[in-house]
């Protein structure tokens, strides 16, 4: 009898243990849902907040949260590597120049420090505030398990061969999306997240060649030529570094599967979104999320789940940082 009930009720803790515990990490520990339900229940509502009323005064937050959080998972693990500040840190590589949103990090964890000092990492602010960010441009709200630490390790030589390139074949972006636990279907469906936000002109010049009469032309003959022609007149030659094109030229603050609409339309922006339509892998499946924008949502829960648990540090190998632009 007493065997029995210690079974039953080892078989509960298991169970119950299950719900809970969400994906362990490779090499590192696993994340909980409501880990801060005791030790910081506000975090969730703070980071919101945080969201929320930065994105209200500058549309273009959201964008850049969610590309903040792609580029911190692939480099070191969801760890807010990429926030240290230095000479040599991520932040160095001109594939991280032009990234933005940190104020908004920074704000939520200036709160958090207040309300329950030393509690709450960089790393789950990032990846609540990217899920923020697709929720308040009309995506889905995802509840994601939170637990991760802040790295101590950000050098800019780790981002280089862990960031895709626009000019990457569909073989090289799968390679890499393999080494971080990430399918065919993950590298399309989070290509999704171009759906919103902007690119600079100097990221979509390889498209195009310069004449000698300082004009640009179509190299790239995949891509639509009146969307190419406006591309060229939004950046013409000379432009100033700091101009912008929209990802999804039709609702850049909106986040639905238009950008796979476009992507039928031959309007990918950079030659990877283009080489998901041209590939016979993802062709049938970019059609299929065209045509479906639930199905966009439940897969895109599913992926961020595995993008925002890439690489996540839980043990003594990490810290929960004070600051989040310096280890403690
Ligand atoms: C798969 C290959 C990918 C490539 C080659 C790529 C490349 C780029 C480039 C070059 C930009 C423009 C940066 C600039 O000029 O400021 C950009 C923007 C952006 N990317 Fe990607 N990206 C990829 C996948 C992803 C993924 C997986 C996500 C997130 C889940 C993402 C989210 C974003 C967002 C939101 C922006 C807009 C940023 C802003 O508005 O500031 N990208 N991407
Ligand atoms: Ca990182
Ligand atoms: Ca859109």
């Amino acid at each position: 009898m007493e065997t029995t009930r210690a079974v039953v009720f080892t078989n509960i803790i298991i169970a119950v243990s299950s719900l809970f515990i969400v994906g362990s990490v490779s090499g590192g520990g696993s994340l909980f849902f409501n880990f801060y339900g005791n030790s910081c229940p506000a975090v969730e509502f703070v980071v919101r907040n945080a969201v929320t009323s930065s994105s209200s005064s500058d549309p273009s937050i959201p964008g850049k949260l969610l590309r903040l959080l792609f580029h911190d998972c692939f480099v070191e693990g969801c760890d807010a590597s990429l926030m240290l500040r230095g000479n040599n840190t991520e932040l160095n590589d001109p594939a991280n120049r032009s990234i933005g949103g940190l104020s908004v990090i920074d704000l939520a964890k200036r709160d958090l420090e207040m309300l329950c000092p030393e509690t709450v990492s960089c790393a789950d602010i990032i990846a609540l505030a990217a899920r923020d960010a697709v929720t308040i441009t009309g995506g889905p709200m995802i509840p994601i398990p939170t637990g991760r630490r802040d790295g101590v390790v950000s050098v800019v030589s780790n981002v280089r061969p862990n960031i895709v390139d626009t000019s990457f074949t569909m073989d090289q972006m799968i390679n890499l999306f393999s080494t971080k636990g990430l399918s065919l279907i993950d590298l399309l469906v989070l290509s999704g997240a171009h759906t919103i936000g902007a690119a600079h002109c100097s990221s979509i010049r390889s498209r195009f060649q310069e004449t000698s009469n300082g004009k640009f032309t179509l190299i790239d003959k995949t891509l639509d030529s009146n969307y190419a022609n406006d591309l060229i007149q939004q950046c013409p030659t000379g432009v100033s570094p700091s101009v912008t094109v929209n990802n999804d030229p039709e609702t850049s603050l909106v986040f639905d599967n238009q950008y796979y609409r476009n992507l039928m339309n031959n309007k990918g922006l950079f030659p990877s979104d283009s080489a998901l339509l041209i590939d016979g892998r993802t062709r049938k499946l970019v059609e299929d999320l065209a045509n479906d924008q639930q199905l966009f949502f439940e897969s895109w829960g599913q992926s961020f789940l595995k993008l925002t648990s890439i690489g996540v540090k839980t043990g003594d190998e990490a810290q929960i940082r004070r600051f989040c632009g310096a280890t403690n």
